[in-house]
């Protein structure tokens, strides 16, 4: 059946309707990762976005029970250029138009990702609207509402857990604040045998603290930081008490906790291949990435942030460390899941952190 992809700027795209027949409003991203579409979909940053993923053939490699990032598939839409109802791969469970359809994610198949990608590049990210399957749409009417539709504020909520609970380990005792958590993240913690707890985003520093945990490390999570103001109060209470390591969201709360401001991107950083220098060592690794927000560098200025990490497509802020205390943080993801892991050294780095500040006794001061 018929369906269209229409542009607050009036733009309109029309394909093939495939996933959820129900239409849906968001804002229009795009991802240029070639591979990982699975993780893409399933990654809880992206909650109430539509996502074109630009690579032209997606659902190659179908869709498996280990490659999710999180069970609950939160994307308001999902664009592609075409999908394949044939998978070859060993691991393949099912199609990626099947996952679409169990999941009731609405997506649009057969349009010109490549036209939408530029589009989106020099206009920056626009609303948009899925509309239902088979339904032929008034462009002005949906263009109105478009403009006058502003963004969801309440992202965090609707994907961080509603209760807390264990992964456990037999090493350091972490407590994850899940902000709309990547399952690679946990992954990586269990891995270097973490004693983990997963705790929802409004969590006190009194419960955390309570706990009595050898680090606290904050999660990726969708939306603007700034919608949630009481988790960047916890994570000033936290940050002379113990060591903290944040990634995405989890890095922009640990800066605005700290002084610095955000910014909204253009069009955001979306992809499996973003290359950053490290400034600490000089080498330049390459970086998954997804985050619509970023840092403002000047503000570092106000803060007791130093620099560690910067993107070099386009100079942002990709990393800080506190200057006094065991914090430090990246705007990309270190534990690529999908893409490389260049930097997954980083784990290594929290656990020799947390390691070294017990020792050193100035936990739970
Ligand atoms: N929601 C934030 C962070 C993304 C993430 O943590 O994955 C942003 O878009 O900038």
């Amino acid at each position: 059946m018929k369906r269209y992809l229409i542009l607050e700027d009036g733009t309109v795209f029309e394909g093939e309707a495939f996933g959820s027949p129900q239409g849906s409003t968001g804002e229009v991203i795009f991802t240029t990762g070639m591979t990982g579409y699975q993780e893409f979909i399933s990654d809880p940053s992206n909650c109430a976005q539509i996502l074109t993923l630009t690579y032209p053939l997606i659902g190659n490699y179908g869709i498996n029970p280990e490659d999710f990032e999180a069970m609950t598939i939160t994307l308001a839409g999902v664009v592609v250029r075409e999908w394949t109802e044939q998978p070859s791969n060993f691991r393949s469970h099912r199609t990626f138009g099947e996952l679409m359809e169990e999941r009731q994610v609405p997506g649009i198949s057969g349009i010109d990702t490549r036209q939408l990608t530029k589009l989106l590049r020099t206009h920056g990210s626009l609303r948009g609207k899925l509309t239902a399957a088979g339904e032929e749409p008034n462009v002005e009417e949906i263009v109105a509402e478009l403009n006058a539709w502003s963004l969801p504020h309440d992202e965090v909520s609707r994907v961080s857990t509603q209760r807390p609970y264990p992964s456990p380990g037999r090493g350091c005792r972490v407590v994850v604040m899940d902000f709309g958590m990547k399952h690679g993240i946990l992954r990586e913690l269990n891995k270097r045998d973490c004693d983990v707890t997963v705790v929802p985003y409004n969590t006190s520093a009194e419960t955390i603290l309570a706990m009595q945990p050898d680090g606290v490390m904050l999660s990726n999570g969708p939306g603007d930081p700034t919608d949630i103001p009481e988790a960047i109060e916890t994570v000033r209470q936290l940050i002379p008490h113990v060591p903290m390591f944040g990634v995405c969201l989890g890095h922009q709360l640990i800066s605005l906790a700290s002084g610095a401001t955000s910014f909204k991107l253009k069009f955001g950083h979306r992809g499996a291949n973003h290359p950053v220098k490290d400034l600490t060592t000089g080498r330049t690794e390459l970086t998954s990435q997804n985050h619509g927000y970023a840092i403002d560098l000047k503000s570092l200025e106000n803060t007791d942030l130093e620099l560690t990490h910067i993107a070099l497509n386009d100079q942002t802020v990709e990393g800080v460390r506190h200057k006094h205390y065991p914090v430090f943080c990246v705007q990309f993801h270190p534990e690529g899941s999908a893409g490389p892991e260049d930097s997954v050294h980083l784990f290594d780095q929290f656990i020799q952190l947390m390691h070294t500040s017990t020792k050193a006794g100035t936990l739970h001061a």
